[in-house]
């Protein structure tokens, strides 16, 4: 008995002052310490099997000790209260384990060589002071003995039964979900309100003298005329009256009661104003320049057209507008900023992220963050202009709070992509609708005309194109006609082969039809006089060829039609191709030139379907009856050779200026 009870008493002490690696498999409610003395003698009663665990042999703690103070350059005391920490630790499960390692069998031999009570006195002196204190502490203190045999049996059956303890259902907490990527970031979009306008919606701006300055009226009447579009109706019945009370009733903090703005109106309806109106109204009357409201476009030539719309309808205030001419040097422009800043800018996001980063101006007295085009801007990273306009803004603004700055964003084809939206940080957004089911509204007086091409016509598309325009002016003199082709390559292409079609009189047409194609291989300038004279053709017997550089945004209200000689590929990009005609509550027609089934299916399924019409306006026909679709159709064998003549001659032109 005695060697079991040294045996049993040795393991225990050696473990106490071994720093045994191994972490215990069952957790422990230890209450009331122990005493391990009170062990080694009971150890003969109750013969359980002794507890061998985790003892590391005195030899390997010391060269353990040595370790940690040789390499780590611990000093001895910090690795002794470490050990001795462990060791307390370890000594409380070891009681508790019924597990056996051989590892402990081999300690047990080495650990026998030296007395016990003068190796491990401070550890046991340490037990008795806690011994002691426990005495002093109340009953109430102490955990009851059989509470500790439940821990055990719990434990014990835990490590042998090794069936999971059955846990408590997990309670999903809202807020938790929240922080799910997947669900906070539309949080924005669907806490959103929803304001829902009729096309009807149409008033006369002197209803707004309550809310309108007189001289802004006067402007908007004289440049653009006495009624609203229904865009512009709802934005001043419902944002106006907010803005004037809460900025008249906190100039610093008025952004937060008016919150941010998301507005979905068809192309031609009207929004530049929409949103400009406000911006004046509100900004008219500041007296020092700063930057007050940024206007965010995705293309130069939308630069100019907003330009032209402020400057028109603030006349008569000192309101300083300005708009980053991209042709002109950063520097200069920097330096013009510098010395002169607007209160109103109008810039891409590209050019903005320079100017910020070359400190042009600050955003600290920003108020009006306007995105036009904004599924464009929000498409394209255009250097990270979020990042670094959100970081410039939290920067500069006193205010940190959300809603310091009225975002309002614009578009006709409005994302709803909760991501892109979340990262314009909004605050008490409204969403502004047309009462339509579906996405992209088109405008009233769009129609639609489809020419549906057999593929084996397909070779004769652009002669087919040729008659199409001859047809177009024939029967409209006053046409102004946008074709629009997928690449900057079929731009060239299609416009010089129209030309030596019309130069070889393929067909009986009027050679007056002014004929140019936009594309990226003339330069910007040139393009931008391209479309100035497509703009301003005095005989309107114009047609331009373009890539959809000239979808977006592009105001020439005289267009009479739009052309998708190659379709486009999205909804949205179809809706602001069409856009481009039916301007301004003005008659439009859009024909789209389908080669085959498949590009009839195509413009069905996948361009249709996202896509509304006035209840009262346009619906998708046929641009010719069948009888005279197939006169459209049918090309003379003559014809064909002298088509066949003109491609070859070009190709052979085109190989020459290639040599
Ligand atoms: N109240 C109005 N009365 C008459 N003309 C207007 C009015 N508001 C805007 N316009 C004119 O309507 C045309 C289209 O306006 P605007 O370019 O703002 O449309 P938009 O909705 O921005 O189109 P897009 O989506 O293609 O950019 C412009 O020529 C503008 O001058």
């Amino acid at each position: 008995m005695q060697s079991d009870e040294m045996r049993c008493d040795a393991i225990i002490k050696t473990k106490a002052v071994s720093g045994a690696r191994k972490q215990q498999p069952i957790d422990r409610m230890f209450a009331a310490r122990f005493d391990p003395t009170k062990i080694a003698t009971n150890a003969t009663e109750t013969a359980a099997p002794p507890v061998k665990e985790f003892a590391l042999p005195q030899k390997r703690r010391r060269e353990t000790k040595s370790d940690e103070t040789g390499d780590e350059g611990t000093s001895d005391q910090e690795s002794d209260e470490e050990s001795d920490k462990e060791s307390d630790e370890q000594l409380d499960d070891a009681v508790e384990t019924h597990g056996e390692t051989s590892e402990n069998e081999a300690n047990q031999s080495e650990t026998s060589e030296q007395p016990l009570d003068t190796r491990h006195s401070s550890v046991l002196n340490r037990f008795q002071q806690t011994l002691s204190l426990q005495d002093a502490l109340s009953s109430s203190d102490k955990v009851e003995r059989n509470t500790e045999e439940e821990d055990k049996d719990v434990s014990s059956k835990d490590v042998h039964s090794l069936t999971p303890i059955p846990q408590p259902a997990r309670v999903t907490d809202r807020s938790m979900r929240l922080l799910d990527p997947s669900t906070y970031k539309s949080t924005a979009w669907d806490t959103a309100t929803k304001i829902h306008y009729s096309s009807t919606m149409i008033k006369d701006f002197n209803h707004y003298k309550q809310d309108l300055d007189e001289r802004l009226i006067k402007n908007i009447i004289s440049d653009f005329s006495a009624e609203t579009f229904p865009i512009q109706t709802i934005l001043f019945d419902t944002v106006l009256p907010l803005l004037n009370s809460s900025f008249s009733a906190n100039k610093k903090r008025f952004t937060r009661q008016v919150g941010d703005i998301l507005v979905n109106a068809s192309t031609g309806s009207g929004k530049t104003l929409a949103y400009a109106v406000p911006l004046v109204q509100i900004l008219r009357n500041r007296t020092v320049n700063r930057v007050r409201a940024i206007i965010l476009v995705p293309t130069k030539i939308l630069i100019h057209q907003v330009y032209d719309c402020l400057s028109k309808i603030s006349q008569g205030t000192s309101l300083s507008i300005s708009m980053s001419k991209l042709e002109n040097s950063l520097k200069e422009e920097h330096n013009k900023f510098l010395h002169n800043c607007p209160d109103i800018l109008i810039i891409t996001p590209g050019r903005l992220v320079d100017h910020l980063q070359m400190n042009s101006f600050d955003l600290k007295s920003l108020k009006f963050l306007v995105l036009d085009e904004a599924d464009r801007l929000l498409n394209q990273s255009f250097q990270n202009w979020n990042q670094v306009l959100f970081h410039h803004l939290a920067e500069d603004k006193q205010d940190k709070r959300p809603g310091n700055v009225i975002k309002m964003v614009f578009s006709a084809t409005l994302t709803t992509n909760a991501e892109k939206l979340y990262n314009l940080h909004l605050h008490n957004p409204k969403i502004f609708l047309t009462d339509s089911v579906k996405l992209y509204s088109l405008p009233k007086k769009l129609q639609e005309l489809n020419v549906n091409i057999p593929t084996a016509k397909s070779l004769f598309k652009p002669l087919l194109l040729l008659k199409i325009l001859h047809d177009i002016k024939t029967s409209s003199s006053n046409s102004k006609i946008l074709v629009f082709v997928k690449s900057n390559e079929a731009s060239i292409r299609l416009g010089s082969l129209l030309q030596a079609m019309l130069k070889l009189k393929l067909i009986d047409s009027d050679d007056s039809m002014f004929l140019s194609s936009i594309h990226s291989n003339i330069s910007k300038g040139s393009n931008r006089k391209l479309i100035h004279e497509f703009a301003s053709s005095e005989d309107m017997k114009s047609v331009l060829i373009s890539t959809d550089i000239m979808s977006r945004g592009i105001d020439i209200t005289e267009i009479t039609h739009v052309i998708n000689y190659d379709l486009p590929i999205s909804s949205q990009q179809y809706v602001h191709r069409c856009g481009r005609t039916a301007r301004a509550t003005t008659e439009g027609v859009a024909i789209n030139l389908l080669v085959g089934k498949g590009e009839q299916r195509f413009w069905s399924s996948h361009l249709d379907t996202d896509l509304s019409r006035d209840v009262d306006g346009y619906q998708p026909s046929a641009y010719l009856e069948d009888e005279k679709l197939s006169q459209l159709l049918h090309i003379e064998s003559h014809l064909q050779d002298r088509y066949k003549n003109c491609i070859k001659e070009l190709q052979s032109n085109n190989e020459e200026g290639i040599k």
